[in-house]
């Protein structure tokens, strides 16, 4: 069995925090893997500025760079949008993995408006990653309502193959101020770098 942590996200683009995060993630848990997850599109974001996949999964590459962290357009292939039923594909095509499913805090504080995610905690537990500005409204998040419960010492966090779900544990890990909404305050364009077709080359707020 080897121990994954999923880590969904736009990259939109890609940064040195999400390396960061995956890092500890795969230290505290004890992974063997970090999966990224570039999402053809968050359901809860615009189109408009999506950099085209292509481009998102290029630079995620790019920036990931270590044998522990592999980049994947797996819910494009998967044909999934929603976290809950990309879960539950991954369970099914990958029964010799054990999952967990890693957020920054910022997710945490709108996970209840995520499509059924109460089903997504029913099947892979969650570790949530601390991010400035976000901690103290990750534990007061909508729906810590429901999940307070499940939470789980994060002493305890290596030991979460073996925790009965829904499970959520909490990672205080050393903060990072990074965001892709920063970066493309000061590079828009940062996409164009990464295509080379005129089909690419389509105005990145067009879908
Ligand atoms: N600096 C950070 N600290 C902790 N978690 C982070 C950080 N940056 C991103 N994450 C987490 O990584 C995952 C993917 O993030 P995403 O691709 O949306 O990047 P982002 O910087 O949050 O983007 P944006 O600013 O466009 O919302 C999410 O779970 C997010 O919470
Ligand atoms: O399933 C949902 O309803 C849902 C709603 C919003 C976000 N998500 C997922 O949350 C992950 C983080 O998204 P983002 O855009 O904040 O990087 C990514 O895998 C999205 O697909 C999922």
């Amino acid at each position: 069995m080897a121990r994954i942590g999923i880590l969904g996200g736009s990259f939109n683009p890609a940064h040195s925090a999400h390396r960061h995060i995956s890092l500890e993630a795969q230290r505290r848990l004890g992974l063997d893997r970090v999966w990224w997850l570039v999402s053809p599109q968050n359901p809860l974001k615009p189109r408009a500025g999506m950099a085209p996949l292509a481009a998102r999964l290029l630079r995620a590459r790019e920036v990931a760079r270590h044998p522990r962290i592999r980049v994947t357009a797996l819910e494009q292939d998967l044909g999934t949008r929603y976290s809950a039923d990309t879960a539950a594909a991954l369970r099914r095509r990958y029964p010799q993995h054990d999952f967990i499913f890693l957020m920054g805090a910022d997710n945490l504080v709108q996970f209840h408006r995520w499509k059924d995610w109460r089903a997504l905690a029913r099947t892979l537990p969650i570790a949530v990653m601390a991010r400035p500005s976000y901690i103290g409204a990750a534990r007061r998040a909508p729906a810590m309502g429901w999940l307070r419960r499940f939470v789980k010492k994060s002493e305890a966090a290596r030991q979460w193959p073996e925790w009965s779900l829904p499970a959520i544990v909490f990672l205080r890990i050393p903060l990072d101020t990074l965001s892709a909404t920063a970066i493309r305050a000061r590079d828009p364009e940062w996409a164009r770098r990464y295509l080379s077709t005129d089909e690419d080359q389509r105005p990145l707020d067009r879908p």
